[in-house]
This record gives C-alpha cells, sequence and structure tokens, in this order.
C-alpha cells in the first residue's frame, strides 16, 4: 500500500508515523490533531523552561533555503539507510496535500541551523531534516520554542507550563510576533486556528492590533521593516512622515526609545509571546538605553524604571520621561547614523575623531544587532 493510502487511512493504530521512534523519555507521544493531521501532544505536564526533545537532523543541507534545488535533497536522500529513506518518505504526504517534490518536503520538515560550531553574525543558516520536531504543528501563539543552537542538534523548550493532553506547538515563522493574521496566513500557506487568528473575536482584533504596533515600534527604533529595508510611501507602517524621518535618521530621542522598548514588552506580554527568549533576546537593548542617559533626572528615572516590579509598572515609569531630550540624544543619534552608513556603504569608512562616540559605538553595535 502506498504511504498516501497509509496516511488518509483512519486508522491511528497503523499510521505510518507509528514507526518514527520516540525517545522513551520524551515527554509527549504523536497523535492526530483535528484538523492539522498528526501533532506531539504532552503526556504529563511539562514546566515552563523546561527541555522538550533533543533531536539530530535524519540528514543536512549545507546551503541556504533558496539555494537548494531537488538534486540536493535527492543526494542527500541516497545516502540515507532504507528505514531512514522510508520515514522521509512518509513525511511527502504530511500537508494539505501530497508534495510532489522531494525538495518541498524537505523544506516543510526542516529547520535552520547554523553552519558552523563558533557561528558568526554573517553565517547564513543550512537546513537539517528533523522527524520529531516536523510533527509539532504551529501556533501563533506557542507554548514551546526551539531556539537556533550552536552545531547540528535543536532542542525545544517549553516557553510556559503545558498541561498533560495540551498539544506542544511551535511557531513557524520568524517575524509573526510582528505580522497580522492575513499577513501570517498568506505566509503558512493554510489557515491557522491558534486563539490569535479566529477571525471577528476581540482578542484576534486586539492581536491583529498589537502585534501592528509592535511592527511600528521596531521600525521607529531600528529605522528599517523586518527585511532590513526602509518603506516606501505606498503603505508605510509608520504614517507619520516626521516620526518616519526621526526614525531614519535615527533621530528618536533615548527618552522614546526607552518608552518603546518597554512598550513592547508589554504588548508581546499581553499577546503571549513574552517567553524567557524573547526576554533575553530583547531586555539588553532596554537595559543599555536606559545606561545611556546622561542627564542626571532622566538617567534616574530611567533606572527606576527598569527595576519596576512588572513590565507595566516599567512602561509606566518611562513614561515620566515622555518628550524629555536627554545630552546623549545627540551622540547615540549620530553613532547609529554612523554605523548604518557604513553597513549601508559597505566599504571601510575613516574613524571618527569624536573617542566619546567611538567608545560609544561598539555598545550601539551591540544594540543595532540586538534589537
Ligand atoms: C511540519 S508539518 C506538521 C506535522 C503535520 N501535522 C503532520 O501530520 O505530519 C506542517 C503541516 O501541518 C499542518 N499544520 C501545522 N500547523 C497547523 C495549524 N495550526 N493549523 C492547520 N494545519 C496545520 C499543515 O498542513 C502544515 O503544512
Amino acid at each position: 500500500m502506498s504511504p498516501l493510502a497509509l496516511l488518509s487511512q483512519g486508522s491511528a493504530q497503523n499510521h505510518p508515523y507509528r514507526s518514527i521512534p520516540v525517545p522513551s523519555d520524551a515527554p509527549f507521544e504523536l497523535k492526530p490533531s483535528p484538523e492539522k493531521g498528526w501533532g506531539a501532544f504532552a503526556i504529563r505536564r511539562i514546566e515552563r523552561g523546561a527541555m522538550i526533545l533533543r533531536e539530530k537532523p535524519l540528514f543536512v543541507i549545507r546551503k541556504p533555503h533558496e539555494e537548494i534545488m531537488e538534486e540536493d535533497v535527492w543526494t542527500a536522500f541516497q545516502q540515507l539507510a532504507p528505514s531512514e529513506k522510508q520515514q522521509f518518505l512518509y513525511l511527502r504526504y504530511n500537508g494539505s496535500r501530497p508534495f510532489t517534490h522531494m525538495s518541498e518536503a524537505f523544506a516543510e520538515n526542516s529547520f535552520a541551523i547554523l553552519n558552523s560550531t563558533r557561528p558568526q553574525a554573517t553565517d547564513r543558516p543550512i537546513h537539517g531534516l528533523f522527524l520529531l520536531h516536523s510533527r509539532f504543528n504551529h501556533s501563533c501563539i506557542p507554548n514551546s520554542k526551539v531556539p537556533t543552537t550552536d552545531g547540528e542538534v535543536i532542542s525545544s523548550f517549553a516557553t510556559r507550563g503545558i498541561a498533560a493532553g495540551e498539544e506542544i506547538t511551535i511557531c513557524y515563522g520568524d517575524d509573526f510576533e510582528c505580522r497580522t493574521t492575513h499577513d501570517r496566513h498568506r505566509e503558512l500557506r493554510f489557515v491557522c486556528d491558534c486563539k490569535a487568528c479566529l477571525t471577528g473575536t476581540p482578542f484576534q482584533q486586539l492581536s491583529d492590533m498589537r502585534r501592528t504596533l509592535i511592527r511600528g515600534l521596531e521600525y521607529l527604533k531600528r529605522g528599517v521593516d523586518l527585511n532590513g529595508q526602509r518603506q516606501g510611501s505606498a503603505s508605510p507602517i509608520v504614517v507619520d512622515s516626521k516620526l518616519k524621518k526621526a526614525a531614519e535618521d535615527f533621530s528618536i530621542p533615548l527618552s522614546a526609545r526607552l518608552i518603546y522598548g518597554l512598550l513592547t514588552m508589554f504588548l508581546l506580554e499581553e499577546e503571549g509571546l513574552l517567553d524567557d527568549f524573547m526576554i533575553k533576546r530583547l531586555n539588553p537593548s532596554i537595559l543599555q538605553v536606559a545606561a545611556w542617559f546622561e542627564t542626571e533626572s532622566n538617567a534616574r528615572i530611567a533606572s527606576l524604571a527598569i527595576t519596576q516590579e512588572t513590565w507595566l509598572e516599567r512602561l509606566c515609569m518611562a513614561f515620566r520621561l515622555y518628550g524629555r531630550e536627554d545630552v546623549a540624544d545627540h551622540a547615540i543619534a549620530a553613532g547609529l547614523r554612523m554605523i548604518w552608513e557604513r553597513s549601508e556603504s559597505k566599504s571601510s569608512r575613516p574613524k571618527s575623531k569624536d573617542s566619546r562616540l567611538e567608545l560609544k559605538n561598539s555598545k550601539l553595535e551591540l544594540m543595532v544587532r540586538v534589537e
């Protein structure tokens, strides 16, 4: 019987996925997930932060996603043991329709991994096929995450407590916290039915507003959109042209930068997306902005803000800075502009004679990378 016939059979007992080995200590089982094919379900409570699964790839293709061709997947497939070949073939039928090409099956079931054990910021990711992690279904408010790790082994972690019987989900998009329902569905090519996607509900409407706002705040902080580009005038995410220009000139004052950073955290928290990985990624730049204030009263409020108990309290305290200029504003703006111009021209520019600015530059680079 063909894999497709087997997969479309109703019986979960003799489903081919049963032959995918799940480690005996794994806190989940594979079983049908209504409207989503199969998925991974917790068989006991998984605490926030706990590792769910560590997995080696079935095979790796050492190329960036857009360069992977049918023959690359075919060559890798030929080198597999017969049982592994069979497992990969099952994955050809796990989308909404059978994949016509092996490269499609690979794209659907692969994860980006780093090319080396000592990754550089400029490294482009390569891709590995993971039999079990690719059984995890998507949610726009997931309960787990697979962070990019050094080397080829990937691991998933619970981003909140997961109850026994609950489906384990990950988010398939890199920047979905900045994308509306419509945008996300266009990229996913299936209709997700998580809480953030149930069209017309108050949560979904708020969710779209929050994610749009987060994208706008990112633009204000970084001066570029999600793709690293400046937005044209057709449908800018920041519609106020003066504010958009200030963002692109990096002349957003420190007080506003701190408020934008904390507002982003609060919105992510409201959205159910502020997990420990997100905090680790975003918090350093908030702390850094707070440390840059040079006007004494501003510095005092900023350090008070970041020591408040909750994100909302931190935000409320930072609002006291609203509209206040700081002695450091000009130097920070000039430093960020210099970094932008350097990365744009990609040529080595003469070093600034302003040593204060030079010192700040290394920290600014960090902020640009972290943000
Ligand atoms: C990598 S596979 C995930 C495992 C898959 N459900 C299976 O049975 O093997 C991705 C596919 O699962 C389905 N899927 C994943 N998340 C979904 C969701 N939230 N809603 C509907 N379908 C989903 C889609 O068909 C998607 O193309």
